[in-house]
């Protein structure tokens, strides 16, 4: 998984190790030898390798440490910010990490028996986590807040919200949560039929009006139903909508105004890559969302939405979509994301 990123990464421990001139610990003596070969500056200088590399090894050898400084590293920095974008990673964010990690490396003593691209690790680990930090905890949510929860789920087209909606009441519904679902995707004929077999193969109870009725009106039927029943949690579907369709995002405010619901989650495909990343961005700033699910995980995917997404929004992840069924609904776990890529 994340292939792409981890070369990225991989590449610019490379770079930066190179730099130092401390190798690799499968590469290195047991040893310091006491003075660099002549020779063997020599052989790496005809190579074409940069003066400053032997420079800096000759320095390292003699001073059994290494003080990295920002031309170091700066090309590195600058090719890694490229892999970033390159995987859908956006520019304000590959910028920052950079930053991150420059900031961090620079300056840095690096000792003989250090481990570059260990160090490289931890810098990148650090700036990506601080993306992802956030207290809050579905979960915990969940049992703490009053009931009804009442939760929307918004995005554009076909991005997974019904497939996640089912997902998620059946972990609730599993957990013992008495869960109602609220079709507010009246606009396409559809999807009534698939929320309605969603709730039959669930067991669960489905509030539908009919086909171009008001959505706001289903939600809000759907929260006096839960009140009047003592359900625990409301989950309204909502059409798919372009964030670029005025009308459409009025229609969303509207449910929002109407329904007030507890949390707005914001659901995306991460196939999608940047393209999710303005979503959610735009989503954001019309109806103020609480927290992001990323579907469709299970396929190729470069990672760098997940990091975007986050920082776009400035909302955690909270859930990731696995795979078609209803159990492939995993929590997002950031320390997870970050070894995956990391190592
Ligand atoms: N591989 C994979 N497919 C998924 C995942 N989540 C949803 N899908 C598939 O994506 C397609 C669209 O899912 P829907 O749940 O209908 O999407 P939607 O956002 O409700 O669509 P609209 O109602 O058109 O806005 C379906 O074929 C789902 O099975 C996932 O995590 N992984």
């Amino acid at each position: 998984m994340f292939k792409k990123l981890k070369d990225g990464v991989n590449s610019l421990k490379n770079k930066v190790e190179e730099k130092t001139g401390i190798k690799k610990e499968e590469n290195r003596p047991e040893e310091i030898p006491e003075k660099l070969d002549q020779e063997e500056i020599k052989e790496k200088t005809e190579k074409g390798k940069k003066t400053s590399l032997t420079t800096k090894a000759k320095k390292f050898i003699k001073e059994r440490k290494v003080i990295l400084d920002e031309k170091d590293i700066e090309d590195a920095i600058s090719d890694f910010k490229f892999d970033l974008i390159e995987n859908d990673v956006a520019f304000d964010v590959a910028e920052k990490i950079g930053e991150d990690v420059k900031e961090d490396l620079v300056g840095r003593e690096i000792k003989w028996r250090e481990d570059v691209g260990e160090i490289v690790n931890e810098s990148l680990r650090n700036s990506i986590l601080s993306i992802f930090e956030s207290p809050f905890q579905f979960k915990t949510y969940i049992e703490e807040k009053e009931k009804p929860i009442v939760i929307i789920f918004v995005g554009t087209n076909g991005v997974g919200k019904t497939t996640t909606i089912a997902k998620m009441a059946k972990w609730l519904r599993d957990t013992d949560y008495k869960t109602v679902l609220a079709n507010g995707d009246t606009f396409r004929a559809g999807a009534m039929e698939q929320i309605t077999k969603h709730g039959e193969k669930l067991n669960l109870k489905v509030i539908k009006h009919q086909e171009g009725s008001d959505p706001a009106a289903v939600i809000y039927d759907a929260v006096e139903f839960a009140k009047a029943n003592e359900y625990d949690i409301v989950l309204g579907d909502t059409a798919g909508r372009m964030h670029t369709d005025v009308n459409l995002m009025d229609q969303i405010k509207k449910i929002k105004r109407v329904v007030d619901p507890d949390l707005v989650l914001f659901v995306d495909e991460a196939v999608a890559g940047s393209d999710a990343v303005e979503r959610s961005r735009e989503f954001n700033e019309a109806i103020d969302i609480d927290a992001s699910i990323l579907t469709k995980i299970d396929a190729d995917v470069s990672g760098g939405a997940a990091i975007s997404v986050s920082y776009a929004t400035n909302n955690p992840i909270i859930f990731v979509g696995t795979g078609q069924n209803y159990d492939d609904l995993k929590k997002f776990d950031p320390e997870w994301f970050v070894d995956e890529i990391v190592g």
